[in-house]
C-alpha cells in the first residue's frame, strides 16, 4: 500500500545541515496499522509528512496505492493528498468554525455541493461519537473530543491511508485509550491503512500489528509487534520496552556479579519468556517435578499484545550443578526463549 524506497532529507540550516532521513526503506500493507517509534529528534515527523508529501524527500521514491509521489505534479499530488488523511498531535481545528464546518472543511475544498456534504459529514459525527456536539466550537470540547473531530475530518474525502502525527501525545491515559480503541475500530470498519508515529511504547503495543524503530533518522529494527517486545534486537528498543515490560534485574542483584559458567555453590538465573500457547503451559511446575532443583521466582509479568499471551520470569534456581544443567537442558526444549543470566553464588535467599 505504502512503499518508501531509500528515502534521503536532509535540512539545509545556516550554520549546519541535519540528516535527518538516511536512506529510509519502508513498506506498509493495505488494511494495516504500522507504528513508527523513535525518540525525540530521530527523524519521525519528518518520516511521515514525507509519506504524503508536506515534506519532500532529497531523494528516494515514495509510492502510495500504487501511485508514485515524488515525480507529480502539484494539481496531481493535490488530488492523491486527499486520499491520505492526517491527524495532528494538536488537532490543527479551525477555532472560527464549528465541529460540523471542521468536518465539512475538506468537502468544501472538494468543491462538494451543501447536500453532499450534509449527507457526508452527520454518519461521520456518527462514527466518532460526536453527532451532539456538532454546533460546538473547539474551545467548548475536550482533547479527546477535540482529537475526534480531527478523526472525522482526515475521513471527510474517503481516504485508504489515514497518517497520526503523535494523535494522543497531548491526551491523558484513558483519553489515549478510548482514541485508540477509535483508530482500531475505523481500521477494520473501513479497511483502512494507518501508519502512526509515536514516543510511547504502549500506544504501539495497543493497537500496531507491526512497528519500525527509527533513531538517527534510519530504521534499526522492524517487524511484527509481538516479535519486537518478545525479541528486541536493539538497546534502543528495549529501552522502549522497559517502559511496559521489567527487563532489568530485580533490585536484589543491582551489586551481584555473574559468571557466565557454572561455578561449585552457585545457583542458575534464567529470563524466560512465554508466547502464545506456551505461556498458559504449566512448564515450571514440570521442572521442578522431574528435577531436584528449588525455583525462585524474582520477577514475573504475563501481558497481552492484542489477543496473544506473552510473559516474561526471572527465576533462580538452586541445587546440584548436574541438577540444574538438566532442568536448563528440560526447559531448553520447551517452547520458550531462555536466556541465561549467569551463576551467582549461593545464599540464603533463594528457594522463596
Ligand atoms: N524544518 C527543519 N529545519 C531544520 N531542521 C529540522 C527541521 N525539521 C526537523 N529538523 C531536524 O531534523 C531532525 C529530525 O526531526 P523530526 O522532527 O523529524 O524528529 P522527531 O522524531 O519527529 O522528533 P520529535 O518527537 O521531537 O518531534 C531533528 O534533528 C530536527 O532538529
Amino acid at each position: 500500500m505504502i512503499q518508501l524506497k531509500g528515502i534521503e532529507k536532509i535540512y539545509q540550516g545556516s550554520a549546519a545541515s541535519v540528516h535527518a532521513l538516511q536512506g529510509v526503506d519502508l513498506t506498509v500493507n493495505r488494511g494495516e496499522i504500522f507504528g513508527i517509534i523513535g525518540k525525540s529528534g530521530a527523524g519521525k515527523s519528518t518520516l511521515i509528512r514525507c509519506i504524503n508529501m508536506l515534506e519532500q524527500p532529497d531523494s528516494g521514491s515514495v509510492t502510495v496505492d500504487g501511485e508514485e509521489l515524488t515525480s507529480m505534479t502539484e494539481p496531481h499530488l493535490r488530488q492523491v493528498r486527499r486520499k491520505i488523511g492526517m491527524i495532528f498531535q494538536h488537532f490543527n481545528l479551525l477555532s472560527s468554525r464549528t465541529v460540523f464546518e471542521n468536518v465539512a472543511f475538506p468537502l468544501e475544498l472538494a468543491g462538494k455541493s451543501k447536500a453532499e456534504i450534509a449527507a457526508a459529514v452527520l454518519p461521520l459525527l456518527e462514527l466518532v461519537g460526536l453527532a451532539d456536539k456538532k454546533d460546538q466550537y473547539p474551545a467548548q470540547l475536550s482533547g479527546g473530543q477535540k482529537q475526534r473531530v480531527g478523526i472525522a475530518r482526515a475521513l471527510a474525502n474517503q481516504p485508504k491511508v489515514l497518517l497520526c502525527d503523535e494523535a494522543t501525545s497531548a491526551l491523558d491515559p484513558q483519553t489515549t485509550k478510548s482514541i485508540l480503541e477509535l483508530l482500531r475500530n475505523i481500521n477494520r470498519q473501513l479497511q483502512l491503512t494507518i501508519v502512526l508515529i509515536t514516543h510511547e511504547m504502549h500506544v504501539i503495543k495497543e493497537i500496531c500489528d507491526r512497528v519500525a524503530v527509527i533513531d538517527g533518522g534510519k530504521i534499526i529494527e522492524q517487524g511484527p509487534v509481538l516479535q519486537l517486545f518478545t525479541n528486541p534486537q536493539t538497546a534502543i528498543t528495549r529501552d522502549f520496552i522497559s517502559a511496559i515490560i521489567n527487563h532489568d534485574l530485580p533490585a536484589l542483584f543491582h551489586d551481584t556479579e555473574f559468571s557466565p559458567e557454572p561455578l561449585p555453590h552457585t545457583n542458575l538465573v534464567l529470563r524466560l519468556s512465554f508466547i502464545g500457547r506456551s505461556a498458559e503451559e504449566p512448564v515450571i511446575a514440570g521442572m521442578i517435578r522431574r528435577f531436584n532443583v528449588d525455583t525462585s521466582i524474582l520477577y514475573g509479568n504475563i501481558d497481552h499484545i492484542q489477543r496473544t499471551t506473552f510473559g516474561t520470569l526471572i527465576i533462580e534456581l538452586s541445587g546440584e550443578q548436574s541438577s540444574l544443567q538438566s532442568a536448563l537442558h528440560y526447559l531448553r526444549t520447551r517452547e520458550l526463549r531462555i536466556e541465561v543470566i549467569g551463576y551467582v553464588a549461593r545464599h540464603d535467599r533463594a528457594a522463596g
